[in-house]
């Protein structure tokens, strides 16, 4: 997908917004966007999603599968959350059965019943997202996704966001509150001064290295396996690399269900990077 010239402004006397920006997104993508407030983020957002449009310049190649996450949910509309929903599902095409995987995984199940006017700000955000989410969208755009967002469900989005990325989908998120930071792989684009520009972003080759690594069997330099009330860990320093302060270990852990959502709590909150994954079978 690929914004070129573009130049956005409001109205005819509003000051421009954007001018002369260029921005390229591939398959896979997962981009920030920064930027001190006001200077164009939830713009340039709803130019991508193409809820606004360009006044110069084009955007070419948008993926047919659109999820935009606006970063207020209009929660002034007369309908439960689940009346919503499936009328989202209806106009987006989307399977009504994704409804309830989408209401379980962002903890908002227990809200279905309720008037969207009545939700409090972090639960009509969730149904924003939730309407994001539903149609399988190969470009999901998310404005300030964690904003209010309880700490299960701020936890859950940077895994929902790496697997919509792994099936090809293109994300793009405003983020303040830098959940996306430790993201492997994640680019960063600044909206400053009407342009857009490039920052350097996580390098991917980290972790998908490690990852490609153990899954050929390279052995393990400093393997170790604890036995931990049912946690069993199995570490496996694959970096093979003298300069330590660059090593990444991949852990594998096999937890219980119930206790897995706390250990990854735990580990995102002292900096890991934590993908959970949901096979039980073993
Ligand atoms: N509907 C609108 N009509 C006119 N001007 C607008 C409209 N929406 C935003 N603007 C103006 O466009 C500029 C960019 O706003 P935008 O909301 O995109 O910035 P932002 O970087 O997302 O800000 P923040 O970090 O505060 O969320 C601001 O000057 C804002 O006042």
């Amino acid at each position: 997908m690929r914004m070129t010239n573009l130049s956005f402004r409001y109205g005819r006397r509003d000051p421009w917004v954007l001018s002369d920006a260029g921005l390229a997104l591939r398959p896979g993508d997962v981009t920030e966007i920064l930027g001190p407030n006001g200077t164009g983020k939830s713009t340039l957002l709803r130019l991508l999603a193409g809820l606004l449009r360009p006044v110069e310049g084009t955007i070419e190649d948008r993926p047919g599968v659109v999820g935009y996450a606006p970063e207020r949910f209009p929660a002034a509309q007369p309908f439960t959350v689940a009346a919503y929903l499936r009328h989202m599902a209806a106009i987006r095409g989307a399977d009504p059965r994704r409804i309830g995987e989408w209401t379980e995984r962002l903890g908002m199940d227990h809200l279905m019943s309720h008037q969207l006017p009545d939700l409090s700000k972090g639960s009509a955000h969730k149904v924003g997202l939730a309407q994001a989410l539903l149609c399988e969208p190969g470009l999901l755009i998310l404005d300030e996704p964690f904003a209010g967002l309880d700490a299960a469900t701020r936890a859950e989005l940077p895994t929902i966001i790496g697997e919509v990325a792994a099936s090809g989908g293109i994300v793009v998120a405003s983020d303040h509150q830098g959940e996306l930071r430790a993201l492997p792989g994640l680019r960063r684009h600044e909206v400053r001064d009407r342009t857009i520009r490039e920052l350097p972003g996580n390098s991917a080759h980290d972790i998908a290295d490690v990852t490609a690594a153990i899954a050929h069997g390279v052995p393990a330099r400093n393997g170790t396996t604890q036995d931990d009330a049912g946690l069993r860990i199995t570490a496996q320093d694959a970096a093979g690399s003298a300069d330590d302060s660059q090593a990444v270990t991949v852990l594998e852990v096999a937890v219980s269900t119930s206790r897995a959502q706390e250990l990854a709590d735990r580990l995102r909150a002292e900096g890991h990077v934590v993908r959970i994954a949901r096979e039980t079978a073993e």
